[in-house]
């Protein structure tokens, strides 16, 4: 069944959310392909399709060098859903004109929708979606209506007639709650289609995989975590090849949280998985490898990291440096592409020692579909911006699967649905349930810094937050930064931003950065902390909307968390010099344990899907006028309760409505307690535009 021909063509632009898409149709017994937005309309013709799905991308269409589309595509007669950078694709060759908006929207959004129109029947006009975009719609292209709207903006167009249908928001995530049934309306109540696909057993699916890419004889080193990724993939393998073809393998980087180890290796035991833990602090403490010298966008190339390495290095003509040691490093993806490729170095030395042949071992791992997508993985997508290079998808792993030697039975998957094969494999809904927590573990939730970050742009963007936060106070004295911020917000917010001058927030900007995701692009920006009076309790649903408002108005801003401990009074314009050193990760791995010994004691531990617990560089409090100060010494935390359920979107717990406030205000002081701690915080930013993890 799975080799006919798809009935929907997804082009692909980039996007971070492409295979669900592919995954909802599929869901709604729709069969889909999914294809480089380049593809000929000669082959999307042959192959008969009855509609088309434009996905998001990272690129704009406003500039020449974005992925482009051939506009006869919206001429072909057949249905088109656009969606964000599909839409804007579809505005801008339909006629009408797409410019770059004065305000940013990055997040879950209320819109109100026209229950009259076909793709949103049946439903609520009322909705919640996800936008993340700086793009706008200036004119729309004639024979198009407005079919929504997020306040005073039109997030969805449509021409009935010729079956177009534009999506500034994302159908495809859990963010946009009646995402399915809008795709269900696209598909049978526009595109007239039958659903006459039958998803074959994904569990039966997977074992034929392995089955063929590892073949009768050879064996799999795992490399296995105690998380459900690779617990499931470690079990598929073992139904696929036998138990004695498949050597588990723990690797102690020295990142691990407290008691990690030994509960890892506790409940493996548990599930018969005979787990060998390697312990290698030193190895990935001293560690270096060779990285493209823009860092952030290596794709392809060799690597000095391993001893072993040398004779599969595949050259590359791009120029390559050769790192400092890990310690040593403080850039988040130098960082990421160091312990990467250690864990693939660590992997070769195991297999050598137990005697097991390069030839005849294959490398396993429990890569999923996010994690190649953030990595921008070409496997995933011909044009993804890199978020993050996932420690699974380094480049030296990258070198291995070319060579054919990795085995990845999950690469098709996303966290929601590995649960649900880990549970099919007769996995206990609590072994499915629990947090993941990165490969790269706490080196990733330590935020190294030499020095503050402090562009130009900063103290224009300081005194901007200070006018969204005193917002009453700016707008009777008129000054010049509040146009930026009335031309950027609707009138709705600006209503809510007077009442909340009430309030009394203040809001700072840091002088560190930290990564994000926004309109599918990776962003490296600015965090801004907010305080209030330490006498009242949070106004967490206050706290909430400015964040959002900050992120909406301050474009080089992409995260926003609440400083508990009253009023931050004096700026932050300095760091504590912090690297990966035995002392500071001894801080975060206690930090990180205080807290989550707090939500697992209040029985809170189900109600989020996720908290990073991390270490910032930044001591809060310091008086600039005391002219014979000492240096920072400090650091702050930032606890990070996250909701999701694919990983890709998600949104901040909300204390008082997901989580119970004593709780986190429990986890608060607990943490504020241990010595060396500045100030904590609490990360307010969903998913866009913030990441889960902070580095
Ligand atoms: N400490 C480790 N030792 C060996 N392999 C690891 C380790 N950490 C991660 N890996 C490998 O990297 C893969 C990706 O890690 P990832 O954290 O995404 O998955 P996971 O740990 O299996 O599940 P979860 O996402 O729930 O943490 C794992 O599936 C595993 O193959
Ligand atoms: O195995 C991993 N190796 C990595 O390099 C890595 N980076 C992020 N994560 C986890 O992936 C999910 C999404 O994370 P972000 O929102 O921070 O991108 C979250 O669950 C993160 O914890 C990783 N897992
Ligand atoms: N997610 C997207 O497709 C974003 C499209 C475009 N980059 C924008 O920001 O508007
Ligand atoms: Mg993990």
């Amino acid at each position: 069944m799975d080799d006919l021909p798809g009935r929907v063509v997804i082009l692909d632009a980039g996007s971070q959310y492409g295979k669900r898409i592919d995954r909802r149709i599929r869901e709604l017994n729709v069969k889909s392909d999914l294809l480089p937005l380049s593809t000929p309309i000669e082959e999307i013709k042959r192959a008969q399709y009855k509609a088309i799905v434009i996905s998001g991308g990272p690129g704009s269409v406003l500039n020449d060098s974005s992925p482009a589309i051939d506009p006869n595509i919206f001429k072909l007669g057949l249905p088109v859903l656009g969606i964000c950078y599909g839409k804007q694709l579809m505005v801008k060759h339909c006629g009408g004109i797409v410019t770059k908006k004065i305000g940013r929207e990055d997040g879950q959004c209320d819109a109100v929708v026209d229950p009259t129109c076909p793709l949103f029947g049946g439903l609520h006009p009322e909705q919640k979606v996800l936008l993340t975009h700086g793009d706008g719609m200036e004119v729309l292209p004639s024979g198009f209506s407005p079919i929504a709207h997020h306040e005073d903006t039109i997030v969805a167009v449509a021409n009935k007639e010729q079956k177009l249908y534009g999506l500034q928001f994302h159908p495809e995530v859990d963010l946009t709650e009646n995402g399915p049934t809008m795709m269900k309306n696209f598909l049978f109540a526009v595109a007239k289609i039958q659903p006459d696909y039958t998803m074959v057993s994904r569990l039966e699916h997977c074992l034929d995989h392995v089955r063929k890419i590892v073949g009768p004889t050879k064996k799999v080193l795992m490399l296995i975590s105690g998380g459900i990724d690779s617990t499931v993939s470690a079990l598929l393998l073992r139904k696929a090849l036998g138990p004695e073809r498949v050597i588990a393998v723990f690797i102690n980087n020295g990142f691990m949280r407290k008691n990690e180890v030994s509960e890892v290796e506790t409940s493996l035991k548990q599930l018969e998985l005979d787990v060998k833990v390697i312990h290698e602090f030193n190895k990935f403490y001293t560690a270096m490898t060779s990285v493209t010298d823009n860092t952030t966008a290596s794709r392809t190339g060799n690597s000095t990291g391993g001893d072993h390495v040398q004779d599969h290095l595949v050259l590359s003509s791009e120029r390559r440096r050769v790192t400092k040691m890990l310690c040593e490093v403080s850039e988040p993806e130098e960082k990421r592409h160091i312990i990467g490729d250690t864990f693939v170095d660590v992997a070769q030395d195991v297999m050598k020692n137990l005697g097991l042949s390069p030839e005849n071992t294959f490398l396993g791992q429990g890569t999923l579909r996010p994690d190649l997508i953030e990595s921008a993985s070409c496997i995933a997508s011909a044009s993804a911006d890199v978020i993050k290079t996932h420690h699974n998808d380094s480049d030296l792993v990258r070198q291995w699967r070319s060579l054919g030697r990795v085995v990845e039975p999950l690469t098709d998957f996303h966290k929601d649905e590995v649960r649900a094969l880990g549970r099919d494999l007769g996995l206990s809904a609590e072994y499915c349930m629990r947090h993941p927590f990165p490969g790269p573990g706490l080196a990733i939730r330590v935020l190294c810094a030499n020095e503050p970050y402090i562009g130009k742009d900063f103290a224009e963007t300081q005194v901007l937050i200070k006018v969204i936060c005193n917002y009453a106070k700016a707008k009777q004295t008129d000054h010049a930064l509040t146009h930026r911020v009335d031309k950027a917000t609707s009138d709705r917010d600006r209503e809510r931003l007077l009442a909340l001058s009430r309030e009394e927030f203040m809001g700072i900007l840091l002088p560190i950065r930290t990564v994000g995701v926004q309109g599918d692009c990776r962003s490296y920006s600015y965090c801004a902390a907010l305080s209030c009076n330490e006498d009242k309790s949070v106004p967490w649903e206050s706290a909430l909307f400015l964040a959002r408002m900050i992120t909406k108005v301050c474009h080089n801003v992409n995260r926003v968390a609440f400083a508990f401990g009253g009023p931050i009074l004096h700026p932050v314009s300095e760091v504590t010099p912090t690297l990966l050193t035995p002392l500071v990760l001894a801080l975060a791995r206690e930090v990180d344990y205080v807290a989550h010994s707090v939500l697992k004691t209040r029985n809170c531990y189900d109600l989020v899907s996720q908290m990073p617990v991390v270490l910032i560089p930044v001591q809060f409090d310091r008086d600039p006028m005391n002219s014979n100060k000492m240096p920072p010494c400090a650091h702050s935390v930032v606890l990070r309760p996250f909701l999701s359920k694919d990983f890709m979107t998600g949104r901040a717990v909300v204390p008082g409505a997901d989580l119970p406030v004593e709780v986190v205000d429990e986890m608060a002081k607990s943490v504020a307690r241990v010595p060396g701690v500045s100030r904590v915080l609490y990360d307010l930013t969903p998913k866009p535009p913030g990441t889960t993890e902070w580095e």
